[in-house]
């Protein structure tokens, strides 16, 4: 584990007790409400919180113990805010010089090329910032915070102050990240569409305190986890393979034996696609299902079913070898005879998948 955390802050009607492990490749969410302190987290492991007690440990290096602090500019920790907090005064380019200038003044290396190129910066570098729309400003600011060649990148909520199409626009980005960064990073959200495209872990926060935390897929497709993030949340990831765009603008895609159709996907066939499917937009069917308007008809084995407070029932089925859940009434679980074991077809229509929640794998 690269991040060990155990601590403690106290704010006049908060107090925030949090310990998790967390992970030295990939994107770990540190998801829950609002005001349930995921900033403040955010914020000791910069070290910029310093009323904080207690244990960071980031690579056996201590950068906390107790009220001892090592200085947040000797941590090697790049930040990236909600709102981009770019020096209004300078130009990208100046932004990101900036940023690099520190790092090689730390003795780090950043590559200033390859994250202009990544992040498709190089025509915004002689703009001035404040004429950037929101999308550009999230996308320099993920850059200046790259360009400071961090052991650990922090983002607080990068995409909550874009609406929708902004987000399209700079999720594309992130997902990259994820893919080709050896830095750990620990993303912010209360959105768990953003969460399920981008995370591999999860931390579940509620009211200053840690939840559930675990692998993010395992987590997402556990029936139990459902009444911690409210049923109508609740959804699976599933995974397959690009094998065909068709002239309808639907994008067939393998899961093993079974064939899923999604509203057109822009990746290459062949490449590999994650997309979440709600709990609430899956159908469970018995025997022959024929004649009907939903395109994805999954053969499913029910595993374990979790009964809730009212009328519904939170069912965990296999598919093939991946996991789905289904919310369905208690009612229809005992008119179709489902239980452990049996099987059945899981159908799913495939507007029901939002663009916000198919990304690259
Ligand atoms: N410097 C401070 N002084 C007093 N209270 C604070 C301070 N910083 C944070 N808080 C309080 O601590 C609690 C947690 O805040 P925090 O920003 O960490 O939550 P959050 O989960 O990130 O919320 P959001 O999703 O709205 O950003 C809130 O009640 C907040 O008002």
């Amino acid at each position: 584990m690269a991040l060990s955390l155990d601590i403690r802050v106290s704010h006049p009607g908060f107090a925030l007790e949090f310990r998790a492990e967390i992970a030295g490749a990939g994107v770990t969410a540190l998801f829950g409400p609002s005001g349930c302190g995921k900033t403040t987290v955010l914020r000791v492991i910069a070290g910029l919180e310093k009323g904080a007690t207690g244990r960071v440990i980031f690579e056996r290096e201590p950068w906390q113990t107790g009220r001892r602090m090592l200085p947040s500019h000797r941590r090697g920790v790049g930040y990236v805010f909600q709102d981009a907090r770019l020096f209004p005064n300078l130009t990208v380019r100046g932004n990101l010089d900036y940023a690099a200038r520190r790092a090689r003044r730390a003795g780090r290396r950043p590559d200033f090329d390859d994250v202009v190129g990544a992040l498709d910066l190089g025509p915004l570098l002689g703009r001035p910032t404040p004429g950037l729309s929101g999308g550009e400003r999230q996308r320099v600011a993920i850059g200046r915070a790259l360009l400071t060649a961090p052991r650990l990148l922090l983002l607080d909520e990068p995409l909550s102050a874009l609406d929708e199409s902004r987000k399209e626009e700079v999720m594309p980005y992130l997902e990259a990240l994820r893919g080709a960064a050896k830095t750990p990073i620990v993303f912010v959200s209360h959105s768990l569409a953003e969460v399920a495209r981008l995370a591999s872990d999860i931390v579940v926060m509620k009211d200053g305190g840690v939840i559930r935390a675990g692998p993010l897929d395992d987590m997402l497709a556990d029936p139990g986890f459902a009444p911690v993030i409210g049923p109508s949340l609740a959804g699976a990831v599933l995974a397959g393979t690009v094998a065909a765009h068709h002239d309808d603008g639907l994008t067939e895609l393998a899961l093993g034996g079974a064939r899923v159709f999604l509203p057109g996907v822009a990746a290459s066939v062949g490449a590999t696609i994650r997309f979440r499917v709600r709990a609430d937009d899956v159908i469970l069917a018995v025997g022959p299902v024929s004649r009907l308007s939903a395109l994805n008809v999954l053969p499913a084995v029910v595993e374990d079913v979790h009964f809730g407070a009212g009328p519904g029932a939170m069912v965990a089925l296999r598919v093939g070898d991946q996991r789905m859940l289904a919310r369905v009434t208690q009612r229809s679980l005992g008119a179709l005879g489902l239980a452990p074991g049996a099987s059945c077809s899981a159908v799913v229509k495939s507007v029901a998948v939002t663009r916000a929640e198919i990304g690259p794998g």
